[in-house]
């Protein structure tokens, strides 16, 4: 499928929309409820990555596949290494077989794990035998992806005597371990992040809870991006509050300065988002080791309002669902732009001028799709494979529509 996009109506009323729960925090509550079915989940995310790793965990013996999902790879890893009985293939996209699971697979097997390559060193597809991990310490280097960390505390719990993880290196993605670790609390494990170390004690059963999970801030970013591109967009969107777990919600700082103002809405737990008429800095540095994510709708958003950028902190990236540094100087350069990156950054040089009528490749990344789509408010443009989008938020296009973005989909090419 291909999106034709420009600029609409702007709608009349006002614009309400609701983003399904986090998928970040649902896929964490999924392995934990797994290991402690009292939990009940509320607003669980309705995205391709929750739902093959809601599937996955039906599975005891036989194949696993769990398409572009990385959380679910990680997290399933640990999940299946340490239950007993369990004998399954775990695999993945083509991508997926070229995202490094390494660091992740030796720290497992370090704590006793039975875990084979099945095709390639380092990579997926693992062929894993589930079994009690016994031992209670373990190393890890911390510097490529936090996802192998959270994966080994998700399982810590069910240990018998739990998990101390001591972290190499410079720690990325810091948000997300905080939001393993806070989750972990809020259905009764005790644990502590301080430093270099980590320490979750076993627990044999947990009283029984019930979690809702709040949007996914990552996903509203389009929205801040879409109000920043526009002249006066106002957007409200459901289900987010002020003391979030997830990382993205710096976007009501960083999207501050690019001219949006959020309100939060304590009595409905909504936030309004709001055009601000403000002097735009001549350019943005940013470190974004912390919210990776974010780096797609920040970069486009500075190209859409002609602010210059230097964004660090991106030495992740490579490592995503593509190339993403790579991916983001192409295609930004096919719009008219001037990009350099190198292994963790990216400078967008300040430019006044859009080209009109751009096929943006989406590269099986959705948030490539997702981060270009806002730009139909400057330029008509077309988004390839449009439907990469469902790995997080299957309901993008028809959420876009409902902001004044006019979409024409054709149907026929994918
Ligand atoms: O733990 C998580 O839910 C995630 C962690 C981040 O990955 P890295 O830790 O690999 O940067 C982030 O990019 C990803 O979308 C979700
Ligand atoms: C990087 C992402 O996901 P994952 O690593 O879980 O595939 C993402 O959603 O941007």
């Amino acid at each position: 499928m291909i999106a034709n996009l420009k600029k609409g109506e702007l709608p009349s009323e006002n614009i309400k929309i609701n983003i399904c729960g986090s998928k970040s925090e649902s896929n964490r509550l999924l392995i934990l409820q797994a290991g402690f079915p009292n939990i009940s989940i509320e607003n669980l995310s309705d995205s391709d990555d929750t739902a093959v790793l809601q599937k996955g965990l039906k599975v005891l013996k036989g194949t696993v596949d769990i398409h572009h999902a990385g959380t679910a790879m990680r997290f399933l890893t640990a999940y299946f290494a340490a239950k007993e009985g369990a004998d399954v293939l775990l695999t993945g996209s083509q991508r997926m077989q070229d995202r490094p699971i390494e660091i992740l697979v030796n720290a497992l097997r370090n704590l006793g794990a039975d875990i084979e390559y099945a095709q390639n060193e380092g990579f997926p597809p693992l062929k894993i035998r589930g079994k009690n991990l016994q031992k209670n310490e373990v190393t890890i280097k911390a510097d490529l992806s936090s996802q192998y960390i959270s994966a080994l505390m998700l399982i810590a719990p069910m240990l018998p005597t739990g998990l101390i993880i001591s972290l190499e290196g410079k720690i990325t993605s810091i948000p997300y371990i905080e939001m393993t670790l806070q989750l972990l609390k809020n259905i009764g494990v005790t644990g502590n992040f301080d430093g270099n170390s980590i320490v979750i004690s076993p627990i044999k059963s947990i009283e029984d809870v019930r979690i809702v999970v709040e949007s996914d801030w990552s996903s509203a970013s389009y929205f801040y991006s879409l109000v920043a591109l526009s002249e006066n967009l106002q957007i409200t969107l459901g289900n987010f509050s002020e003391e979030s777990l997830q990382g993205d919600a710096a976007l009501v700082q960083l999207y501050n300065s690019l001219g949006v103002e959020t309100v939060f809405n304590t009595s409905d737990d909504t936030i309004s988002l709001s055009k601000k008429s403000i002097e735009l800095p001549d350019s943005l540095l940013l470190n974004l080791a912390n919210t990776p994510d974010l780096a797609q709708t920040i970069a486009v958003s500075c190209f859409g309002l002609g602010v210059s950028c230097r964004l660090t902190g991106l030495h992740t990236l490579k490592i995503k669902e593509t190339d993403r540094l790579m991916a983001l100087k192409t295609e930004l350069e096919k719009l008219g732009a001037s990009v350099q990156i190198d292994s963790n950054s990216l400078n967008l040089e300040k430019s006044l001028k859009i080209s009109k009528g751009i096929a943006v490749e989406t590269y099986q990344d959705h948030r490539m799709a997702m981060a270009f789509a806002p730009l139909a408010l400057k330029t008509e443009i077309t988004i390839n494979s449009a439907g990469v989008v469902s790995k997080s938020y299957p309901k993008f296009w028809e959420d876009i529509e409902k902001t004044g973005v006019n979409c024409v989909f054709e149907q026929f090419k994918n």
